[in-house]
């Protein structure tokens, strides 16, 4: 589970088999601000709308499944990072979603880009990032996607193993260029999350350990390499995390090391990056951190651990990527179906099934995340009755939210909005079951923009080749 509900005092009308989180609600139409973004209200007729539209105007022009994006929503987030981690660089983590407009905000909101592939890095410059705001990830960058960031002047690449120490050393060295690295180290912080979003733990793929001496080895290498700069030690310990004392750990953990390798090398590296993960509001029960509370722990940490081992603070940088985008945006759905379906025991699960799924979003399938939804092209008088929201593949697993409560009355045609959709969902879209990935449309003010159109067939086709000789 990306989260833990904890079993707390069950409501007496809680309605079995649910689970004994998830309370019936005693209006099914209201809204819980904090997973919905900012422009997000049920106008007077029922209908959601967001930026000013109505969604059943936005479902008639771009058809669903559609993901829409509150444009107010992300300049708020992205703005308030910046904000609450003034004199602190917030790289945005475009893994979560980037298109050439949403690198464009980033720039003009003042973040940098933290990209993990050629074509993140692509799509970061084409939108216009300058190449020194950009940092380049991945834990097996190849040639081409290193020579490519050295081409672009990107401000640091962060390393992930001794090979690609070597190789980014001689691409530099074929191009005359110092590369400004950073090294990626794991802290041995147990996250608490989904393991496959874990990443500080030692029994993983990222990283040099700190405990095994590796992370030092590794520092060493940098340095000893003339075409490479050396510029700071980087710590990512993982995705939707909600305790801020992981961090602390961590950052605890890096300042030392930073500490004993100023001693060692005789300089002080300039820079640190403490990573992403902070964790956003998918259900009820979930409470993030703010920003600024954020800030302000990470901050304490990296100031009292400078002092007392009596460096200085490094130029610090995060990597927020869903705690941006995350909220920002809604799926909206089209229902087709509505099954009964009868339990062990008599009771009975409200089968909604939608014309999106895990092709869209495969979070509940990879990680057993949970999400919240609401009826939305209209408000229901209907009492509440507790059902799963499915997609249309082929997949007993193609769940988009597990539970949650929905009007009695649902019925085929009805739209369903899905918060917090932002990061990682169409990000990670696929084609399972030959399913055209949806648009992604950004509204402000009323008017709204496509980021990404809706892929058709046709797309999908385009890569069938028949039956094609090999040159
Ligand atoms: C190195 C690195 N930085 C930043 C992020 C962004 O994480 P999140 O979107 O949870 O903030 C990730 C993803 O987990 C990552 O691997
Ligand atoms: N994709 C993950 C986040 C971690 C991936 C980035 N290292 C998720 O949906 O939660």
């Amino acid at each position: 589970m990306t989260h833990m509900h904890v079993a707390g005092s069950i409501h007496a009308d809680t309605i079995a088999p649910g689970p004994q989180w998830l309370r019936l609600p005693e209006d099914v139409n209201a809204l819980l601000p904090a997973l919905w973004s900012a422009t997000v209200e049920r106008g007077p007729d029922g209908v959601l709308a967001v930026g000013g539209l109505p969604v059943t105007d936005i479902a008639a022009r771009c058809g669903t499944p559609v993901y829409v994006l509150d444009e107010v929503d992300f300049h708020q987030r992205a703005r308030g990072f910046v904000e609450a981690f003034a004199g602190w660089d917030v790289y945005y983590a475009g893994k979560s979603f980037l298109t050439t407009a949403v690198a464009g905000w980033a720039v003009a909101d003042g973040l940098f880009v933290d990209c993990s592939t050629g074509g993140e890095l692509t799509v970061a410059l084409r939108g216009g990032v300058p190449g020194e705001r950009i940092g380049l990830h991945g834990n097996n960058k190849s040639e081409a996607e290193i020579a490519m960031a050295l081409d672009a002047g990107v401000g640091r690449i962060i390393v992930d193993s001794f090979d690609e120490i070597r190789r980014i050393g001689r691409l530099a060295a074929d191009r005359d260029v110092r590369a400004r690295v950073m090294v990626r180290v794991t802290t041995g912080v147990e996250a608490h999350t989904h393991e496959y979003i874990a990443t500080a733990h030692e029994d993983q793929k990222f990283g040099f350990s700190i405990a095994s001496g590796q992370a030092k080895e590794a520092l060493r290498a940098c340095e000893a390499d003339p075409h490479l700069d050396l510029i700071g030690i980087h710590s990512h310990i993982g995705s939707q995390i909600f305790e801020t004392y992981g961090f602390e750990v961590a950052a605890r953990r890096i300042m030392m090391l930073h500490a004993e390798v100023a001693r060692e090398f005789d300089r002080e590296l300039p820079e640190m990056d403490l990573g992403g993960g902070f964790g956003i509001a998918y259900t009820s029960l979930d409470q993030p951190e703010t920003p600024e509370r954020l800030a302000a722990a990470l901050r304490a940490i990296v100031e009292e651990q400078a002092h007392d081992l009596s460096v200085q603070v490094p130029r610090m940088s995060i990597e927020p990527g869903r705690a941006i985008v995350g909220p920002t945006t809604m799926a909206l759905y089209r229902v087709g179906t509505v099954k009964q379906v009868v339990l062990d025991g008599g009771a009975t699960r409200t089968y909604i099934s939608v014309d999106g799924g895990m092709s869209d979003n495969i979070r509940p399938a990879l990680y057993g995340a949970e999400y919240s939804a609401t009826l939305a092209g209209r408000a229901s008088s209907a009492g509440a009755v507790l059902s799963r929201i499915v997609g249309k593949h082929c997949e007993g697993g193609d769940i988009l939210v597990r539970d949650e409560f929905m009007p009695a009355d649902i019925a085929p045609g009805d739209l369903v909005a899905v918060p917090g959709s932002g990061a990682y969902s169409r990000a990670m879209a696929s084609n399972y079951n030959m399913v055209p990935r949806p648009p992604v449309v950004a509204v402000r003010d009323g008017v709204l923009h496509t980021l990404v159109r809706r892929e058709t067939i046709d797309d999908l086709l385009a890569l069938d080749l028949g039956y094609d000789p090999v040159p």
